[in-house]
């Protein structure tokens, strides 16, 4: 029920974002996951520089091999997800990369689209919000310019949000809180170059 109501917002909104997808404990595992992995400061463009003025996230990226449960869960829902998107839509969604997301508290992600210049083989963002207890007052919401309007969304536990990758303004508002989400993108394997 779920990827059918996401695969119908995708095509017709170019977003989908539901509270309680996962449920507190699957969020849980997911935090203790986190716990045991070694992060990085994130970096911005192909070249990965560190640039505190547009992101000040750590990242860990997830690997070929990952053994977690929790982790092996949320691959096969993205798995789901994919195989649906290309025999509705013709994505050609063939490859999957997501990393562990940990925002300390003061930072932000500034206003971006999920694909480095000149690239597009970023097909759909989605991101699982791992914030247990997230109130009013915590910040580090996300933000999706469309049309001229503004959305914001709460990183709450066990939402997910999704949207289509090239043309998705957004942005992380600074955070109150520590915030944890694991993002991911469904590629395909057209690059083109700039
Ligand atoms: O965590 C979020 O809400 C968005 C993160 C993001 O925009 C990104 O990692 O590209
Ligand atoms: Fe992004």
């Amino acid at each position: 029920m779920i990827i059918k109501n996401l695969v119908n917002d995708l095509h017709e909104k170019g977003l989908f974002y539901q509270e309680s997808v996962f449920s507190f404990n699957e969020v849980d595992d997911l935090i203790k996951e986190s716990n045991t992995r070694f992060f990085v400061k994130a970096g911005i463009g192909k070249n990965k520089d560190i640039d505190n003025e547009i992101r000040s996230d750590e990242i860990s990226w997830l690997t070929e091999n990952e053994s977690s449960m929790a982790v092996i869960r949320f691959l096969n829902f993205v798995k789901e997800l994919s195989e649906t998107l290309n025999q509705e839509f013709f994505l050609g969604i063939n490859d999957f990369e997501a990393h562990f997301a940990n925002y300390p508290v003061g930072s932000y992600y500034k206003t971006h689209v999920d694909n480095f210049r000149g690239q597009n083989n970023r097909v759909i963002t989605v991101i699982l919000y791992l914030n247990k207890e997230w109130k009013d007052g915590d910040g580090g919401e996300v933000c999706i310019h469309k049309n001229n309007s503004e959305i914001l969304l709460s990183p709450s536990g066990g939402s997910v949000l999704c949207f289509v990758s090239k043309d998705t303004l957004h942005e992380v508002l600074p955070t109150n809180k520590i915030r944890l989400s694991l993002t991911g993108w469904m590629l395909n394997s057209k690059i083109f170059p700039s």
